[in-house]
C-alpha cells in the first residue's frame, strides 16, 4: 500500500519534511562539490578529466571528452525509426510553443509627450545546457533546453551531458541536439560539468549562464558557483502533485502518481485529495501498477513515496488547494471534475495540467510545453524554462527636445536632493548647449 497521510494529523516536523523534499540531503553533496570545484579551478582540463574518470568513464582524456563528428553520425545510424519520428513530433511542438513566446526585439512606447521608453531584447551570448543522464536517458530534456536557446538566438550553445561507462553519450540526445543545431557537446556530468562551464578551462570556454535539471551533485555545484555564473532555475529531483476530488478515477490518479515517482528515490510524488474512497482505491491501484515496473524503477517509487511522497488526505477541496499552493509543486495535475473551475485558485505550480487526457508524461514529451521546471518549492517564484531564460532586456529610452523640457526640472530637483551635482550639471549644460 502507498502510505496515506491525514493532513490534519501531521506534526509540524512532518509537514516541514514534506515541504522540503530531498533538498534536505544536499549537505554531503556540497562537500563533494567544493572539492571538485577547487580542483578544477586549480588544474583546469586535467582536473575535469580526473573527475570524469572517477565518476563516469575511466577512459576519459582531455581529447575525447568533446563529442566529435563521427559520434554524431553514429548516433543518427543508431536511432530507431519510430524514436526518430517521435523526436521529430516533439521537436515541432516544442519549437512552435517557444516561437510563440518570442517577444518583439524592440518595444518603445510614448510615456508622455516626447518621452519614449521601453526595452530591447537580446540573446545571452554564451549558454551552457546541462542534460542529465544518471537514472535515465534524457533526449527530451535536450530538446527542452536547446530549442528555446536556439529560438532565442543564443550564439554559442554548449551542452554537457554525462557519458556512460564506455564513454558514449546517449545517442538519441545527440540526434536531438543536432536537430536543434547544437554543435559543441562535452561528455561531462555532475559537478565537473557545472564547474567547467562556470569557470572555463583551456579547452572549454566559460559560459554566461548554465541551465538544466540535475541531481543533487549538480545542484550543489550550482549553489556554490552562484555569483560566478548565472545558474538558472533550480530544477532538481522531480516532484508532482495529482489533485483529485470525488469524481476522480482512482486508477488514473494512481497511474499519474507513479510518473514522477519513478525518477529516483529522491522524487516527491503526491496525490492530494479530500475524498477518502479515492485515496484508498488509488493506494491499492498504485500497488498493482508498481508491479508492472522493472525492479529498479519500482524501488525508486517505493523509496520516494515512503520518504517524500504518498497520498495526502485533506478535509476539503479548499484545504487541498491550500496545500498545493503552499507546496508549490513542479508538476500539478488537476484530475478533478471541472479543472477550469479551480484553475484561478492555483497560485504556485511550475506546470498545471488540466483534465484526464493531459498526464504529465505527455507534457514531458509531446505537447511542446517546457518540461524543465522549478522544484523544491521554487515554483513560488521561478517559472518553466522558456525563451526568456536565454534572453535579456536592456531598457531603452529616447527623449525629444519637447520631452527634455518636460523632464528637466524633475531631474534637476531629484539630483539636487540626492546630492549628485554631476547628474544635475548634465541637464543644466544641455539647456545651454542644445
Ligand atoms: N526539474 C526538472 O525539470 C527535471 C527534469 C528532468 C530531470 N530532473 C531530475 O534531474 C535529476 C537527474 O539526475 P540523474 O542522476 O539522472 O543525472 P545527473 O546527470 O544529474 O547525474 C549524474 C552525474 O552525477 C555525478 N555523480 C553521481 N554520483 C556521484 C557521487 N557519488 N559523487 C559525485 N558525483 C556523482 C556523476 O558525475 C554523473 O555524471 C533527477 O533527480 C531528475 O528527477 C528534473
Ligand atoms: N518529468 C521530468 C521533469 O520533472 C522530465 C522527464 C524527462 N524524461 C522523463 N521525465
Ligand atoms: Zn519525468
Amino acid at each position: 500500500m502507498v502510505r496515506i497521510l491525514k493532513l490534519s494529523q501531521l506534526s509540524d516536523a512532518e509537514r516541514a519534511k514534506l515541504q522540503k523534499r530531498a533538498e534536505l540531503d544536499i549537505d554531503n553533496a556540497l562537500k563533494v562539490a567544493q572539492t571538485v570545484i577547487e580542483t578544477i579551478r586549480e588544474r583546469g582540463d586535467a582536473g575535469v578529466v580526473d573527475y570524469v574518470r572517477r565518476f563516469d568513464y575511466e577512459g576519459a582524456t582531455v581529447e575525447n571528452i568533446k563529442v566529435n563528428e563521427a559520434e554524431f553520425e553514429r548516433a543518427f545510424q543508431l536511432i530507431e525509426p519510430e524514436v526518430k519520428t517521435a523526436i521529430e513530433q516533439a521537436f515541432r511542438n516544442i519549437q512552435e510553443v517557444h516561437r510563440r513566446q518570442m517577444p518583439e526585439e524592440i518595444q518603445l512606447a510614448e510615456i508622455e509627450a516626447g518621452v519614449f521608453a521601453g526595452e530591447k531584447i537580446s540573446p545571452i551570448p554564451n549558454v551552457g545546457l546541462y542534460v542529465p543522464r544518471g537514472r535515465g536517458a534524457f533526449p527530451s530534456m535536450m530538446l527542452m533546453l536547446a530549442i528555446p536557446a536556439m529560438v532565442a538566438g543564443v550564439e554559442r550553445v554548449v551542452v554537457c551531458t554525462p557519458p556512460d561507462k564506455q564513454g558514449n553519450v546517449e545517442p538519441v540526445s545527440l540526434v536531438a541536439a543536432r536537430m536543434a543545431g547544437v554543435r559543441e557537446i562535452y561528455k561531462l556530468g555532475g559537478v565537473q560539468a557545472i564547474a567547467a562551464l562556470a569557470l572555463g578551462t583551456k579547452n572549454i570556454k566559460r559560459v554566461d549562464k548554465i541551465t538544466g535539471p540535475c541531481s543533487v551533485y549538480g545542484a550543489a555545484a550550482k549553489r556554490l558557483l552562484f555569483g560566478t555564473v548565472d545558474v538558472g532555475l533550480p530544477a532538481g529531483p522531480s516532484e508532482s502533485i495529482v489533485l483529485a476530488d470525488e469524481s476522480t478515477d482512482a486508477r488514473l490518479a494512481a497511474l499519474d502518481l507513479l510518473i514522477e515517482a519513478e525518477h529516483g528515490a529522491d522524487s516527491a510524488a503526491l496525490l492530494v485529495t479530500h475524498c477518502e474512497q479515492v485515496a484508498i482505491a488509488a493506494s491499492e491501484y498504485a500497488q498493482e501498477y508498481l508491479q508492472k515496473l522493472p525492479d529498479w524503477r519500482r524501488e525508486f517509487c517505493e523509496a520516494g513515496l515512503a520518504a517524500y511522497g504518498g497520498i495526502i488526505l485533506t478535509d476539503s477541496l479548499q484545504q487541498s488547494l491550500d496545500f498545493v499552493n503552499e507546496y508549490a509543486p513542479e508538476h500539478l495535475e488537476l484530475l478533478v471534475s471541472n479543472p477550469f473551475a479551480i484553475l484561478g485558485k492555483i497560485k504556485n505550480a511550475g506546470e498545471i495540467l488540466l483534465g484526464n487526457h493531459t498526464p504529465s508524461s505527455m507534457a514531458t514529451y509531446a505537447i511542446g510545453v517546457n518540461a524543465v521546471l522549478p522544484t523544491g518549492s521554487f515554483a513560488r517564484s521561478y517559472s518553466a524554462v522558456s525563451v526568456y531564460d536565454f534572453l535579456k532586456r536592456s531598457t531603452l529610452a529616447y527623449v525629444t527636445p519637447e520631452g527634455f523640457e518636460k523632464l528637466k526640472e524633475t531631474t534637476k530637483t531629484l539630483a539636487e536632493y540626492e546630492g549628485f551635482p554631476a547628474h544635475k550639471l548634465a541637464i543644466q549644460h544641455r539647456e545651454i548647449l542644445l
